[in-house]
């Protein structure tokens, strides 16, 4: 199937931690929608770069690996975590890291990267609809989208979010590092010059500090329904 641009979108955009991902799954889900984690393309990416022994600020060298790189999404056989296949090799858990998240951070300070990207994001977009998760979906990808929606949650919730995902996951972290290493993360995604972490104008902002989970994923229906 090619893309179809007339397949409704639901984008859901927001800094790390503020819920995207796990909101924008269940979403999908009740809606029966396709589902596009951009973070994840530009995880595959800066780990590709990585993988090839690249300087993550050599722009012309890194947008040829994001060009190059073969990204495939997997449902998991047990119904655990989407498996994400960079080059045919398994790379999802090397990916959630936080080492994963920095090296996606750099190379998507990259225009040409971000535009080698672009295609590919476009492509998601069929019927019956797409929830698409990131940080310029709304502002950059998917201007013309119905429903957009901008997460947040307060640095010091989002941090202890992280930490205890990462924890279950048997990652080593501490709460301090991990709140400085998102700090770092999110200020430089809001102050690149090419497509910043920002809510569209059109937007729905939603704050889900101290919000439960089931709460978020009704305001964000109610987007789309209302
Ligand atoms: N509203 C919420 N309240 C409590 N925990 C949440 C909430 N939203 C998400 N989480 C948890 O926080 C962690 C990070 O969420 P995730 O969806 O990966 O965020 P993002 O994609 O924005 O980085 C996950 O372990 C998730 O279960
Ligand atoms: N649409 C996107 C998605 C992610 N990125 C970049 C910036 C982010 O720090 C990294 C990782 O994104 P990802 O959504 O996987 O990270 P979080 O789950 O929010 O911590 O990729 C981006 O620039 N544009």
């Amino acid at each position: 199937m090619s893309p179809n641009p007339s397949a409704p979108v639901l984008t859901i955009d927001g800094p790390s931690g503020s819920g995207k991902g796990t909101v924008s799954r269940l979403v999908a889900e009740q809606l029966g929608w396709r589902l596009l984690d951009s973070g994840a393309l530009y995880r595959a990416v800066g780990y590709a770069a990585g993988a090839a022994g690249l300087d993550l600020s050599d722009a012309e060298a890194v947008t040829r690996c994001a060009l190059a790189t073969k990204i495939r999404f997997h449902a998991a056989a047990d119904g655990g975590d989407t498996r994400v296949l960079v080059n045919g090799h398994d790379a999802t858990d090397e990916l959630r890291t936080e080492t994963g998240a920095a090296a996606a951070s750099a190379i998507a300070s990259i225009p040409s990267v971000r535009q080698a990207l672009v295609e590919l994001q476009l492509g998601f977009r069929k019927q019956p609809g797409l929830v698409a998760d990131g940080r310029d979906m709304g502002t950059v990808i998917f201007p013309d989208a119905s429903f957009k929606v901008f997460l947040t949650a307060s640095a010091a919730e989002r941090a202890k979010r992280r930490y205890k995902q990462l924890k279950e996951k048997g990652l080593t972290v501490t709460l301090g590092g991990l709140q400085r290493e998102i700090e770092a993360r999110d200020s430089r995604d809001a102050s690149r010059t090419v497509a910043p972490l920002k809510p569209a104008a059109d937007a729905v902002l939603v704050d889900t500090t101290g919000m439960p989970i089931a709460e978020v994923v009704a305001k964000v229906l109610a987007v789309v329904q209302r």
